[in-house]
């Protein structure tokens, strides 16, 4: 099978925010869009509603792969939206099939450093591959190996400090215009 993608970037019909687990793609994707006036949506959330259960237990039944398979799948159709912000899961990037489909949409990388991404999700049990013994590792592990992707794919990139959510919108409401 092969995909015809079109790229155009002066026409963000598609805005898709990547980035690592805590980045804020959640978060500020929701905000960019009423910002924007766009619709939203969570590739985790569209998951979760389709199988009707949590991340955590489509991991316990399925595996990474299986989630990792329903993460493709469902990409493929919300990608075809019009009019919508998609905020993705952090290792939607990892495969090359996810990769191809996400060139549909205007890229954006939610960056943070690993004391800031450990801050924001640390208490938060909904995300499997986290719940290890030294989760901070974890998160440096998956970073080192993620953020080359991150970077290489995004069309823009945002810092995301410990500043405010609404200041996030803002530089990156800002960082579309100016491109
Ligand atoms: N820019 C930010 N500044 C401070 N806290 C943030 C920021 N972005 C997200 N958060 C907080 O971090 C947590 C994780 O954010 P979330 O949007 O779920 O990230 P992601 O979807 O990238 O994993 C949430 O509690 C959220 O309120
Ligand atoms: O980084 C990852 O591999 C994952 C990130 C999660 O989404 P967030 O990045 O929104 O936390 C979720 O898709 C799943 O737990 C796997
Ligand atoms: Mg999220």
């Amino acid at each position: 099978m092969s995909i015809e993608l079109t790229k155009n970037n002066n026409k963000p019909e598609l805005i898709i925010l990547i980035g690592m687990m805590g980045a804020g793609k959640t978060t500020i994707g929701r905000a960019l869009a009423r910002e924007l006036k766009m619709d939203f949506l969570d590739l985790d959330h569209e998951i979760v509603r389709r199988c009707g259960v949590a991340i955590p237990t489509i991991f316990d039944i399925e595996g990474e792969d299986g989630f990792r398979r329903r993460e493709t799948s469902v990409l493929a159709e919300v990608v075809e939206q019009k009019h919508l912000v998609l905020a993705t899961g952090g290792g939607a990037v990892m495969r090359e099939e996810n990769r191809a489909l996400l060139q549909k949409g205007r890229i954006i990388y939610l960056k943070a450093d690993v004391d800031e991404l450990f801050a924001r999700v640390s208490k938060d049990t909904n995300r499997p591959l986290l719940q290890t013994e030294n989760p901070k590792e974890k998160l440096r592990q998956l970073l080192e190996l993620r953020a080359p992707i991150y970077s290489q794919l995004a069309d823009v990139t945002v810092e995301t400090g410990s500043g405010a959510i609404t200041l996030t919108v803002r530089k990156l409401k800002d960082a579309l215009k100016a491109r």
